[in-house]
């Protein structure tokens, strides 16, 4: 299909609010519109309908389906062209930081008194927009940031999402699979390499340490790799890289995904006393952002799932930014502050000509 047919397509379910999701795998220039005629909300338990699934943090159980069929699917390929590198300056606001280091100082003292070993901090970031053109959105999502997954989803029950993520929960191919651990943040300066903490090497640890543990229950052959440094965006992060075989080729995705979500990438350590910090002192709900979402494929057991990082949900004129970062023993509430606000920079790269 060419461009322009997907892109009308796109405009019309935009204005006619009827659900969609585009998406583009990292790496490629491939994207895929799935549609519905109907408002439906669709949802599974088993993963075994070809479909894109949206999962939120908490009470993932049900996960959202947009289901995919030839008359409901259209690609086509695009050039990752010129495009306007505009640099938004964050306004930083002061009520807001206020409120996140308060947060990373009651985290910090959780850890102190050895309730958790680590917790993921977040917040979002309420930003007006003026106009929002949803072809151009699409196109500078999928044109800025190449070697992410990409996608807007948009359902009227849940709003527009969108976002950039650097992140693979679970890529699965018959009894085939593989995972990452990415934690650790880094503003990228130019010609610079690298330098990681010691802090920073065992907030990343810690999240290859649970996702081998929660692995080995399921997995006959499991193998890691030396953490590297990859950059997504201007930021770079620590990855170790996770593979393995099922024991059963059997074993139902959702059993798969569910052994290590939400992994402490974007909850923490132990899991049921990072979920609970993060439930009470977080002040606002989370929705999608830290769940999982991706392409659910008809070849039976092939599937590749992302963590909902880098997003932002739109609704009524405003877009919500959603960042968040470890804490650890040694973290310092003003640095986090500092981490979230260069995470910011990559959905307001996106939405820059809609403010
Ligand atoms: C929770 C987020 O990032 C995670 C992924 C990479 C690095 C992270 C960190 O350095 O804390 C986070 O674990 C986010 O971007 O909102």
């Amino acid at each position: 299909m060419d461009k322009p047919t997907v892109l009308n397509k796109l405009n019309e379910q935009w204005e006619k609010k009827l659900p969609f999701v585009l998406f583009s795998m990292p790496n490629t220039t491939k994207c895929s519109l799935y549609f519905q005629d109907n408002t439906s909300l669709h949802t599974t338990e088993n993963f075994l309908e070809p479909g894109f699934v949206f999962s939120p943090f908490h009470n993932a159980k049900e996960s959202l389906i947009i289901p995919s069929t030839v008359e409901s699917t259209l690609e086509f390929d695009f050039a990752i062209s010129d495009i306007e590198h505009t640099q938004t300056p964050i306004i930083s606001c002061a009520e807001e930081k206020k409120e996140h280091v308060q947060l990373v100082n009651t985290i910090l003292k959780k850890i102190k008194n050895q309730t958790v070993e680590k917790v993921v901090a977040s917040r979002k970031k309420d930003i007006p927009l003026t106009k929002l053109v949803i072809t151009e959105l699409a196109m500078r999502l999928l044109q800025l940031y190449p070697k992410a997954f990409r996608y807007i989803w948009y359902h009227p029950d849940t709003g527009l999402w969108c976002g950039a993520s650097p992140e693979i929960l679970i890529k699965r191919e018959g009894n085939m699979f593989s995972t990452m651990a990415l934690a650790g943040t880094k503003k990228n300066i130019n010609g610079q390499v690298v330098k990681w903490s010691y802090k920073e090497m065992h907030e990343q640890q810690l999240v290859t340490e649970a996702l081998v543990t929660n692995l080995q229950k399921i997995v006959s052959v499991l193998k890691t790799s030396k953490p590297v440094t990859v950059e997504a965006g201007s930021l770079s992060h620590l990855k170790t890289e996770i593979q393995g075989v099922i024991k059963s080729g059997k074993t139902a995705l959702p059993k798969i995904i569910f052994a290590i979500h939400p992994t402490p990438a974007v909850c923490g350590t132990p899991t049921k006393e990072a979920k609970n910090i993060i439930l009470e002192f977080e002040k606002y709900d989370r929705e999608f952002y830290t769940g999982f979402l991706g392409p659910i494929s008809p070849i039976e057991g092939t599937a590749t799932i992302f963590v909902n990082l880098r997003c932002a949900k739109i609704e009524n004129e405003t877009a919500s930014i959603y960042v968040g970062g470890g804490i650890v023993y040694g973290s310092i509430a003003e640095d986090e502050w500092t981490e979230t606000e260069n995470k910011l920079a990559t959905m307001l790269k996106v939405l820059s000509p809609f403010m």
